[in-house]
């Protein structure tokens, strides 16, 4: 009875892994015909029909296009090649312009190819993630927010602001799509590392949803960015002549939040199984409604969660690089620099990670007098004697315990703190461009690590607390480097390379909403999101490690994702939290190997083809 059951689930899954849609890899997909309810120019106008030149002879006259399209047929590869030269054009004619110029120049020629033929944009995106992710992404999306006033020429996502209290349950049907899997969502208060862009950080959705269809496959027609506009209190931008959002100051306490209530359950209302990603949120908020929604909606915020993984991947890296055995993290000496919404998850994930290390398996072995880290915000080095302490941080002050051997004060600056604790890992999130200055560096290369870790996680490169160059001259080439924003790599005195890694949450977040949406994920435990970090920290070989690389290439991200969202949905199945999707019972997945359940992922992601369009009218 019970093999003829396990026989046939495996039937099934064989089934799945089989027809499920066009592969995550090459590319050599072909697409089943499309319904267009469209003719004519309303194709050439929406870039999810449009082909451009590509329109083959007997679609034309099936859809109307004939005459409205020059005579030549450009197949997708022709097109493809011909963007791609005008892009590297482009690169040419501008060389020796300021840098914001070049990387503008650069955005606008994507975004143009996204709002005119969404295939091909894709796939250019797809296959060149990692020379345009700093132009989609950071650090070009900063600049992109900074300027979005002025450079708006169409709306893209949605808009929801604070005077349509009342109103959004409706609004929300305004959207087009029946069906939308992922959103992500912004209130403008803290744009990178760039504080409060009010409205004008609606770039930040639309990048990280761009970054989502290219590493995780979303189809592009089922991902909505939204801005949750409830005021600014950016004195120059609330002046701004050009300013496209409320002009008055932010909405503050429960109307701030009636507004964030009203939203959720408005998408709840419409889409009950989309993913909603809160990004760039200002502390106070981050936290409120990471706590407040995080049980009854499928949501997490990517800046405390999504960081905290990649960060704790590579603290973990680190360890490795040091040649030690990874239960040895928890030895670490870490100094977090910024104790925002970044710092704070980070650090929690990282005290989680020490207390689960192997040797301490029972949570409180290793107590909670257990501190590692120092932790400095604008006011220096965080102790006991802190007034006003955050309980979140409370947790990470120093000033207890017997192990409280250096003799520090509150508020003492950075560079008292990296010469008496000699830490192994120096960490950024600060937002606060250079502050790992020649002097706080120096004093590094005192570090007891033979292989000292620094990571400058703020954004944009502008706001990186230190450059590599800065670090193998001043640390020592036996260092590891590590930025939110890329850098390029260095060449070290030797001829070796001083690796600049990336660490992103661009590395995990693609993972996390796919492994969330596949499984069904009733919501997004911290189970979910540790599988995912465990999942990156051992992407790394040991060889890759020694040479100083503790990140995959960007270039890999649709397999990292593929092999990262696999994890969370395997960790949702285990603590019961998979509801499955329309084609895949949980049951399904419960019985898949782990193999089977990254093939089935990686099956799953959309990629973009040219599809024959058939019209129904
Ligand atoms: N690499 C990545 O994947 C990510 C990077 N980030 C970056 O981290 C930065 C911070 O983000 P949040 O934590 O959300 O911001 P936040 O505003 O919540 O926190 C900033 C923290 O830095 C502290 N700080 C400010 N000036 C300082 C100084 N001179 N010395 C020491 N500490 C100082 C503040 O007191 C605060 O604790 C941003 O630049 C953001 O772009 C954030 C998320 C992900
Ligand atoms: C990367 C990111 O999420 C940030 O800098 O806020
Ligand atoms: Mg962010």
């Amino acid at each position: 009875m019970w093999r003829h059951a396990a026989a046939r689930r495996s039937a099934q899954i064989r089934r799945l892994l089989s027809t499920s849609a066009p592969s995550a890899g090459a590319g050599s997909a072909v697409r089943g015909p499309c319904i267009v309810h469209k003719r004519g120019t309303d194709i050439l106008h929406d870039p999810w029909y449009n082909k451009d030149t590509a329109f083959p002879l007997t679609e034309r006259d099936r859809l109307g296009l004939r005459g409205l399209l020059p005579p030549r047929v450009m197949s997708f590869e022709q097109q493809y090649e011909r963007f791609i030269n005008s892009y590297h054009s482009l690169e040419h004619n501008t060389q020796g312009e300021p840098d914001s110029v070049v990387s503008l120049a650069k955005w606008r020629i994507l975004n143009r190819l996204h709002d005119r033929n969404e295939t091909l944009y894709y796939r250019v995106l797809i296959d060149n993630i990692k020379d345009f992710a700093p132009i989609i992404y950071t650090p070009t999306v900063g600049l992109v927010c900074e300027n979005y006033s002025g450079l708006f020429r169409r709306p893209r996502g949605m808009y929801f602001s604070a005077k349509d209290k009342g109103e959004m349950m409706s609004m929300i049907y305004n959207w087009p799509a029946e069906k939308v899997d992922m959103i992500v969502v912004t209130d403008g208060s803290r744009i990178l590392g760039l504080g409060d862009l009010g409205v004008q950080g609606i770039g930040i959705p639309i990048g990280k949803l761009d970054v989502y269809v290219a590493a995780a496959g979303i189809n592009p027609q089922k991902v909505l960015p939204i801005m949750l506009d409830v005021g600014t209190n950016n004195e120059e931008l609330l002046e701004d002549k050009l300013y496209l959002g409320l002009r008055q100051p932010r909405l503050e306490g429960e109307e701030y939040l009636a507004v964030v209530d009203e939203f959720m359950e408005a998408v709840h209302a419409r889409w009950p199984k989309a993913i909603v990603q809160f990004e760039d949120f200002q502390m106070k908020w981050a936290f409120e409604t990471l706590q407040r929604y995080r049980s009854r909606f499928c949501m997490f915020n990517d800046d405390v969660q999504g960081t905290a993984g990649v960060a704790l991947a590579g603290l973990l890296g680190a360890v490795r690089a040091q040649g030690r055995p990874l239960a040895d993290f928890t030895k670490q000496k870490i100094v977090v620099v910024g104790a925002g919404s970044a710092g704070i998850g980070v650090l929690n994930m990282a005290k989680h990670a020490m207390l689960r290390m192997p040797g301490t398996h029972k949570i409180g072995e290793l107590g909670e007098g257990h501190n590692q880290f120092w932790v400095l915000d604008k006011d220096g080095l965080i102790t006991k004697s802190r007034k006003d302490l955050d309980p979140a941080v409370a947790r990470f002050a120093r000033g207890y315990g017997p192990e409280e051997v250096e003799d520090l004060h509150e508020g003492a600056s950075l560079v008292e703190v990296v010469k008496k604790v000699k830490p192994h890992v120096l960490l950024g999130l600060s937002g606060v461009g250079g502050i790992f200055n020649e002097e706080v560096l120096k004093a590094m290369k005192e570090s007891d690590s033979p292989c000292p870790a620094i990571f400058a996680m703020s954004n944009p490169t502008t706001k990186a607390e230190c450059t590599p160059e800065d670090v193998f001259k001043h640390v020592g080439e036996n260092a590891v480097f590590a930025s939110g924003s890329p850098f390029s790599n260095v060449t070290l005195s030797n001829g070796r390379k001083g690796y600049a890694n990336q660490a992103n949450n661009m590395y995990l977040f693609p993972g996390i909403g796919l492994g969330a949406l596949l499984s069904g994920a009733r919501h997004i435990s911290d189970g979910m999101l540790h599988a995912a970090a465990e999942c990156l920290a051992s992407y790394i070989t040991d060889d890759a490690i020694r040479k100083g690389i503790l990140f995959p290439s960007i270039s890999s991200i649709r397999h990292i994702t593929a092999r990262v969202g696999a994890a969370v949905a395997r960790a949702a199945v285990d603590e019961d939290l998979a509801e499955g999707c329309p084609d895949l019972d949980p049951r399904d997945l419960r019985s898949m190997s782990e193999s089977d359940t990254v093939d089935y992922v990686a099956r799953k992601m959309w990629y973009p083809v040219y599809s024959p369009l058939v019209n129904d009218k």
